[in-house]
Parts: structure tokens; sequence; C-alpha cells
């Protein structure tokens, strides 16, 4: 009975369907059944990709934020200069892989995106007598380095001492003194990567070099990957270059000065080599280098122009000014410049009206007169008295090498009709601090204010400090404002020959956002093989995510093929078995209906019945 009624609800069920398994439907339902099933699988399958990708990119985007912030590679360059040493803190990126481009080197910043960096004065010259003590003068500026760079860091940031001017007036053997002390302490200290040769006094070419390197970085100059910069060709070598003009640089710290712009044309070349052969070897006064990545990378090699003064810095500049001053004021007395211990009053025309110094002047060696300085503030005098000064070759000193600044500086020839120029350093401070006059230099115009600042009596200047409104300048600067001033325009104007009228010179601090210092262009410079390593460092990555990327979607199609032979091994499996089972339910019927009527009686009145109850 349970049987038969089994019985009974199957073919009950199939009836409806029992024309689409026999005959010429057959076919046909299986192949739409089979493909209705493979769009639902390949469906299936596509979203759990879909999903698996999302899954897959927000991992990987954690896992890049995680690797950039571990990627990022660090390196602290300490600038110790004449007037004070400051340590700076880079940071970049991995090298993005196009091979025109170099490295993205910025200046740490913090949270409210101000530069990272910490000074001490005065310069390190200052332990020339106790050499030993350097370590404790570098301690601050080290122990902020070590407290910015996160530790883990530590042990593949490059530490770089270099320094300038003012150890560059010293003897060699002070300077090595100092330079050791540093050498053996360092590393007992600090785990960054330090070599000896990472503490040096660098030359003042070096230092033009740096700070060209540093200008044109930040203006994009080297970047060849875009074509919004004013194009030039460059006809040096068989191979004539176009890329970015670069600009020239001009720097005064507190000891030299430097001059650095880039040679275009053999012309240029052959010109420059004819002028010298007066006055000795060109050779001195170029630079050749290449900043790509690769060796050979001629659109990245540059001929510079570059040359340095020591001694024409605007501190020691004014030392040599006083100093001539003074024995200018002894000629017109009856003392003689070797009457010690003297007591002088001299009037300066480069000293605000009415300011008062009282300094200590060496006349001659072993001969010092202390001077009150009285201000006059007589600009135009001041100047005119500057450039009788740069006039005269021994007013200021011959360095070591008997090269004298004086000379260098009316040798100088510089292509100002087809350049643009960059001050920094002192050529910003002094047009800034006090006149707010940075940028776009007009000579009249400074000329007016400066004139005018000067011949201000003292004290009100002084009472226009104490309310603050020469928020840039400390007391120091106002009182030098006059000479720095006049020296710089004597400098520009009767040393390098700049036309009076010129507008293609700007000073500047920063250009976007970023300072230009040439500490910038010293690690530009000596990481400029750095960019190749990453390359090949991250096409080696690169290379194995692509295979491991490989094998997996191998893998995943292979999966999925088997899938499939599964699911359709399955469904025509089932098929089969429905379509016996239905077969054999019609079988069934049949022999009810053929070999016995009363089967088929029997097969249906328990419906007929259950309904009549
Ligand atoms: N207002 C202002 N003036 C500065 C600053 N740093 C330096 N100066 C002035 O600029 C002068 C030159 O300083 P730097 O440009 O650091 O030159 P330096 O490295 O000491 O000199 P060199 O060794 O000749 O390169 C100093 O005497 C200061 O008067 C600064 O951050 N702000």
């Amino acid at each position: 009975m349970n049987q038969n009624c089994g019985d009974v609800k199957l073919s009950h069920f199939l009836r409806p369907f029992q024309r689409l398994f026999t005959g010429k439907f057959r076919i046909f339902v299986l192949l739409t059944v089979l493909a209705f099933f493979l769009i639902y699988v390949v469906k299936m399958l596509q979203s759990s990709n879909s999903n698996m990708e999302l899954a897959v990119n927000l991992y990987e985007y954690a896992e890049n934020v995680q690797n950039m912030r571990y990627k990022l590679h660090y390196a602290v360059v300490i600038d110790a200069g004449s007037s004070g040493s400051r340590v700076h803190i880079y940071t970049w990126p991995p090298h993005s892989g196009d091979i025109r481009q170099l490295l993205n080197i910025k200046m740490l910043k913090d949270q409210f995106g101000k530069d990272v960096y910490e000074k001490v004065s005065p310069g390190l010259s200052s332990c020339a007598n106790k050499p030993e003590s350097s370590i404790n003068y570098m301690l601050p500026l080290l122990n902020f380095a070590a407290q910015h760079v996160p530790v883990a860091k530590h042990k593949e940031t490059p530490l770089f001492i270099l320094a300038t001017a003012g150890m560059r007036l010293l003897p060699l053997k002070k300077q090595e003194a100092i330079l050791n002390n540093l050498r053996e302490n360092i590393p007992r200290n600090f785990s960054f990567v330090f070599s000896p040769n990472y503490v040096q006094v660098i030359t003042g070419k070096e230092e033009g070099i740096y700070s060209w390197i540093a200008i044109n970085y930040l203006l994009g100059k080297f970047d060849h990957s875009t074509s919004a910069q004013p194009l030039v060709a460059i006809n040096l070598n068989k191979r004539i270059t176009t890329r970015p003009r670069t600009v020239g640089m001009l720097e005064m710290g507190g000891a030299s000065m430097q001059i650095a712009f880039e040679i275009i044309s053999k012309y240029e070349l052959e010109e420059l080599k004819q002028r010298k052969e007066l006055h000795g070897d060109v050779k001195d006064l170029l630079a050749e280098f290449n900043l790509g990545c690769l060796s050979h990378d001629e659109d990245h090699s540059y001929l510079l122009y570059v040359t340095t003064y020591l001694g024409l810095g605007a501190n020691v500049a004014q030392e040599a000014y006083t100093k001539s001053l003074v024995k200018e004021h002894l000629s017109f007395t009856s003392f003689s410049t070797k009457e010690p211990n003297k007591h002088l009053t001299v009037s300066d025309p480069c000293m605000v009206l009415k300011s008062i110094k009282n300094t200590s002047i060496e006349v001659e060696k072993g001969f010092t007169y202390e001077v009150t300085l009285k201000g006059t503030g007589e600009w135009e005098y001041c100047e005119n008295k500057l450039a009788k000064l740069i006039n005269l070759e021994k007013s200021i000193p011959c360095d070591t090498n008997f090269s004298c600044p004086l000379t260098r500086l009316k040798e100088t020839i510089v292509s100002f009709s087809t350049s643009e120029f960059y001050g920094f350093s002192e050529l910003w401070f002094t047009m800034e601090d006090v006149l707010r006059l940075g940028g776009q230099y007009n000579y009249f115009k400074f000329k007016k204010a400066v004139s005018e600042y000067c011949k201000t009596d003292w004290s009100i200047l002084q009472e226009r400090f104490r309310k603050k409104l020469y928020p840039l300048a400390d007391e120091e600067r106002l009182l030098t404002e006059c000479f720095k001033s006049a020296w710089i325009t004597t400098v520009l104007h009767k040393g390098l020959r700049m036309p009076k009228t010129y507008k293609n010179y700007k000073s500047s601090l920063t250009v976007n956002s970023n300072q230009v210092q040439w500490t910038l262009g010293a690690l530009l410079y000596r990481t400029r093989y750095f960019p190749l390593r990453e390359i090949e460092k991250q096409t080696g990555v690169v290379e194995q995510h692509l295979s491991h990327r490989i094998v997996s979607s191998y893998i995943n199609h292979a999966l999925f093929l088997l899938c499939m032979t599964a699911v359709v091994a399955c469904i025509v499996v089932y098929l089969r078995h429905l379509h016996q089972m239905v077969n054999q339910n019609i079988v069934g019927r049949s022999s009810v209906s053929y070999t016995s009527l009363l089967n088929v009686k029997v097969d249906t009145f328990p419906i007929a019945n259950t309904r009549n109850l």
C-alpha cells in the first residue's frame, strides 16, 4: 500500500513534465537547463571573484600604506656653517621607476607642515681651540635627528656633517682635530649609517654645485617627464639634447659666496676658455656631473660654471671693511697703526644713523685697537666706499691657496642676458628680514627703501623693534642691515657686473614651500646612483609580484575548470537518472495499460477513494 502510494505521488508529480523528457524536446530541455546552470555558476564565480578582488585590493592598499611608511628613506645632513650649524632631516619614498625622474626628496615636516630642523650657534669653527668639545657642540643636533628619524630606520639612515667656509678659514690641523673628534665619538653614541668621510669640510665649489642642484631640483628643472617648462637645446656634445632651461644660483653666507650657472653651448665654453686663458686653468671653474639613474644618461649630464669667493660672505666682509675703515681713519690722524691699546672713535656711513658699536679691531698682526663705531647712515656713501674696497685686491685677504676672492670676482664672466638667477642666504635675509623686499629684485626700489632706513635715527628703529614692527629681524640684523645691503648691491653690480636694470634675478628662501638649502643638493648629488639601485630593486619586486600573480591566476583557472567539469558531470548524471526514472515510470504505466487493465484500476482507485472520503 505504501509503495503504491509513493508510486502514485511520483507519477502524479511527473505527469505534466512527462512530455518534456520524451520525444524531440528532450535534448532541447537538457541543453537549456545546462545553459542556465552554467550561467548561474559563472555569475557566482564572477561575483566571488570580484569580492575577492575587492578584499585583495583593500588588503593591498593597507599593505601599501604600511610598506610606504616602512619604505620611506631618511637622511640626516648637518650644515656646519660659519655662523652656526643646522640639522636637516630629509625623507623620500622609493623611486617611481621612471628613469627620467630623480628621487622625490623632501625636508621632513611636522604635523603642522613646518620644516623640522634645529640650529645651534656659533659655528663649528668656534671649537678650534677646544676640539675635544666638538662632540658636545654637535650633540643637540644629533639628538634632535635621533628623535625625529624612526628608531627602526636609524641603521639605514646616513648621517652627513658637511662644514663650509667657517671651517675652511681654519688651519688644516685645527680642522682635522675637530673632525676627528666627531668621527670617533659619533659611532659610539648613534647607530646612523656613518663613515669617517661623512664628516668633511666641503670645498666652496662643492657648496656651489649643491646649491645649484637644490634650486633647480625644487623648480622641477631636472624632471624631463613633463613638458610644462621652457626648453633649451644643449649643444655641447655630438648629440643635441633638449631639456628644461636651468636657472643660475647666487649664494652669500657669513664667510663665503658662490655662483653657479649652466653652460649650454660649445660657443659659451669656447668663449670662456679664451677669456680665461689670460688668468689660468678654466677647469677650476667648471664642474661636470650626471644626476641621472644611468651612468651614460646624457639627458641628466650638466656642465656648470661654478666658483666660490672665500671672504666675500657678509660677516667676514664686514670685518674686512671695518678694518679698512679704521686703517683709513688712522691714516688721517697722528696715531701710528702700531701704537697699541689706543681707543678710537670712528664714523661709519654703513651703520644706521646714531647707532653705536664697540669692537676690537686687529689692524695689524699683534696690534689691536678698541674702536667705537658711530653710525652716520649714509647708504650711498657707504656703497661708494665698498665699490672702492672691492677694487683694492688686498682689502680682503687671499685664501691659503693664494686665491684672492676679489680678483676672482672681477674675472667672473656671467651671461646675465641669457640666464635667470636666484639668490639665497644673505641675499634673501638682507632683502626680506627688515625691508620685506625679498623676491623679485629691483635695484632702484631697494636702494630707496634701504637709504630711508639707514638715515632713520637708531632710537626710532629700536622703538619700532620693541613694537614688533620687524618680526623677522633681531637687533643684530637691524644694526647690520645698512652694511649688508650695500655690500650685496656692490658685489652684484660692481663685482659681477649685473646690470642695474636686470629683471631676471630674485632672492628666495623657499620654492613651493620647500626650503632651498644646499644640503638638499648635497643629498641628491650623493644619492644620484640610488635611483638606479631603487629601480633594480623595484623591478625585482615587480617581477616577483607578477610571477606570483601569473601562478595564482593559472591555479584559479584550473580550479574553475575542475569545478565546472564536476558540476556538468553531476548535472548529466542527475538528468540521466531523472530520465531513467521517467522512462521507468512510463514503461510501468504502459505495462499497466497494455498488460492488465485491472492493475490500472487498482492504481487509480485510491485517489478516487480518498477524494470521495
Ligand atoms: N633671519 C634669519 N637669518 C639667518 C638665518 N640663518 C642664517 N641667517 C643669517 O644669514 C647669515 C649667513 O648664514 P648662513 O646662510 O647660514 O651662512 P653660513 O653657513 O653661516 O655661512 P658660510 O659658512 O659662509 O656658508 C647669518 O650670519 C645670519 O645673519 C635664519 O634662519 N633667519
